[in-house]
């Protein structure tokens, strides 16, 4: 199975798509990677969704919002970041935006005077301090080799911090089974109590939601998707019959499911 993830070798990212494939390829940009799923060109792609310190990873949310995919499994992950460089004498703090949040007040309290440099994932932060000794880089301290030191360990902002992969394939691979849905809610309007309407029928319908989110469009300031997950698989007529009230209660608009699926938790 032919897969790929956000790279180079040693991110998050890829430590999540080793429980999915022994072969997997690299891609410098979360779109692209949707984009190569939904292309045809890979089977499978694993992706970033969600931090329990940060919260959404948005570019994700947003590409699931265009590209024909489906959610085929979810991976959740202890996120456990060192800081790593070549020694003491860094001036610059690289890594991925979601890790130099994560990590937020330990840089503060720590490192007020570095500078820090938003990079493409935690392991091209690493390539950057193998390179250059004023760089050091946020990642998985097994990451360090032989090169770099492990100047912290434990250094995100709480001790519970954990992120959910969404494992994507193409829309035909997608299914109704699992514990889990997905779907993404255009309503194309905009009165009094839509909200409620949307998410009325699945209270009726004893349906559980575990995140509701709200992102721009993009087309014009104050329109909005609404992307729902909830407890329970599509196959089931409860959930069935609480996605059909909200596509009923929607003229223009529409709803996706992106699928539904299991939630595995990979401890490394
Ligand atoms: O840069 C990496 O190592 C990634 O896999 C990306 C990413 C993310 O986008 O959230 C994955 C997990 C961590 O939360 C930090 C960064």
């Amino acid at each position: 199975m032919r897969t790929v993830t956000l790279g180079p070798e040693g991110t998050y990212s890829h430590r999540a798509a080793r429980t999915v494939s022994d072969e997997v390829s690299f891609s410098s940009s979360v779109t692209s990677i949707v984009e190569a799923v939904a292309d045809g060109a890979y089977d499978r792609v694993v992706v970033p969704i969600e931090n329990s310190i940060e919260g959404s990873v948005t570019e994700t949310v947003d590409a699931l919002a265009v590209e024909e995919v489906s959610v085929l499994r979810e991976i959740v992950t202890p996120i456990r970041h060192a800081l790593l460089a070549q020694d003491e004498s860094f001036e610059t703090v690289a890594s991925h935006s979601q890790a130099l949040a994560q990590c937020r007040s330990y840089l503060s309290e720590h490192h007020a005077d570095a500078s820090r440099e938003a990079v493409s994932s935690t392991a091209e932060a690493v390539d950057l301090a193998r390179e250059d000794p004023s760089i050091a880089a946020i990642a998985h301290p097994g990451s360090a080799g032989e090169s770099l030191r492990v100047l912290a360990t434990e250094i995100q902002d709480r001790p519970s911090n954990e992120t959910r992969f969404f494992v994507l394939g193409p829309e035909s691979a997608g299914s109704t089974a699992g514990g889990k849905t997905s779907l993404v809610i255009y309503p194309a309007s905009n009165y009094p109590g839509l909200l409620l309407a949307l998410l009325e029928p699945f209270d009726e319908n004893g349906v559980n939601l575990t995140r509701i989110e709200s992102r721009p469009t993009g087309a014009q300031l104050g329109e909005y998707l609404f992307h729902l997950d909830l407890e329970g698989g599509l196959y089931e007529p409860r959930i069935e019959s609480a996605v059909a009230a909200v596509e009923a209660a929607l003229d223009d608009g529409w709803v996706r499911r992106l699928g539904s699926y299991d939630v595995e938790h990979v401890v490394e």
